[in-house]
């Protein structure tokens, strides 16, 4: 087989990188910090490997010989979809392989939230523990109160199992199509309900938004949204950041009745210094983590290496993402 270039725009395990090196010529050239590099090696690149990085239409303008974009990410919101497509341009992701540890994730914002693991923990830590605290300190329990899920795909399915089969929690979730719960979840079925919107936001006390962003999200978490919450409730966050309005979601918890926030993702990130997202008492703010442990970030790059090295040997690989979708 013909020796191909890749480039790899966000390191890989060395295992990955040796996979790749065996079969074709491989540049590492992160774009922020080797930009010479990345630009020297991007015209003759047949296909791009790695993560959190613009692939927009001016990157690819400048990859006259580009084959297959490999993202170590399940999210595609990062690549210029329309141009990939119309360039016939193979886009391949990560889904699947992170599901249990993203859920895991936002079960960790559930439970810091509503429990004031951090407020606490940070007490302790300041020597501040000086007496059993008092109720102006007590949280509220997670177990059997009801869970709003906007996106239940595979990542808010893997949510809902915990919540309903763990915590005992009725689910109700919003998406654009009832699941077939026979078929896809059947340990959910008479447990996750398909709900409009305004009865899911005004009945849960834990509302958790699982989206990809797109188009049709952008900016849909937005004032109303909060408005509608039901006093003294919860927003968690682990899809992406520009699916919320912040200045909306900061007004709801200093003017409205949201109790508190668990944010994994951000408009901009990292999140800028100046941001009241950072320091406000009630949000818990985490730094992009959701599928961040090793095994699994591991198993992401695996599958993104593998997608990648059957794209370039003219195979069909394990996870293409439909560029015309979206
Ligand atoms: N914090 C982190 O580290 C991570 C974040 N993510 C983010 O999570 C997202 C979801 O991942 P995954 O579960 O694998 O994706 P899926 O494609 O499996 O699920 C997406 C869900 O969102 C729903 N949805 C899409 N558009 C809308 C809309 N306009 N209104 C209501 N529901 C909508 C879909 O249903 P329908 O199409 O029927 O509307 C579906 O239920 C990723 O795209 C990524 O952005 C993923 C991994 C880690
Ligand atoms: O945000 C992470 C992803 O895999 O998408």
């Amino acid at each position: 087989m013909t020796r191909k270039n890749i480039l790899v725009f966000r390191e890989l395990p060395d295992d990955q990188l040796a996979r790749l090196q065996a079969v074709h010529e491989v540049t590492v050239a992160d774009p922020r910090s080797q930009r010479a590099a990345f630009d020297a090696a991007l015209p003759l690149a047949h296909g791009l490997i790695g993560s959190s990085f613009p692939v927009d239409d001016a990157l690819l303008a400048r990859a006259p010989r580009l084959e297959v974009v490999s993202s170590v990410s399940v999210g595609v919101d990062n690549y210029a979809l329309a141009s990939l497509h119309a360039r016939g341009i193979l886009l391949c992701h990560t889904p699947g392989v992170l599901d249990e540890t993203v859920a895991d994730t936002v079960f960790a914002l559930l439970m810091a939230t509503s429990r004031r693991v951090v407020e606490l923990s940070n007490l302790v830590r300041d020597g501040a523990w000086t007496k059993n605290i008092g109720e102006d300190l007590f949280g509220f329990d997670v177990h059997g109160k009801t869970l709003g899920l906007l996106g239940f795909g595979r990542i808010g399915q893997a949510i809902a199992r915990r919540a309903a089969l763990g915590f005992g929690m009725p689910v109700l979730y919003h998406a654009r199509r009832p699941v077939d719960l026979a078929a896809q979840a059947p340990e959910l079925q008479g447990r996750a309900v398909h709900t409009p919107l305004a009865e899911l936001l005004a009945g849960a006390d834990f509302v958790v938004a699982m989206l990809p962003l797109s188009d049709s999200t952008r900016g849909m978490i937005d004032a109303s949204f909060f408005a509608a919450m039901k006093p003294g409730a919860v927003f968690i966050n682990g899809g992406r950041g520009a699916t919320v309005q912040e200045d909306a979601l900061l007004a709801a918890l200093d003017h409205g009745t949201l109790r508190a926030a668990g944010l994994d993702v951000f408009a901009t990130e990292p999140l800028p210094a100046a941001s009241p997202l950072r320091t406000h008492p009630r949000v818990t703010p985490l730094p992009h983590i959701g599928s961040a442990t090793h095994e699994t970030r591991h198993a992401m790059a695996e599958l993104a290496t593998t997608n990648l090295l059957q794209a370039l040997a003219g195979e069909r690989p394990a996870a293409v993402f439909d560029t015309a979708s979206a």
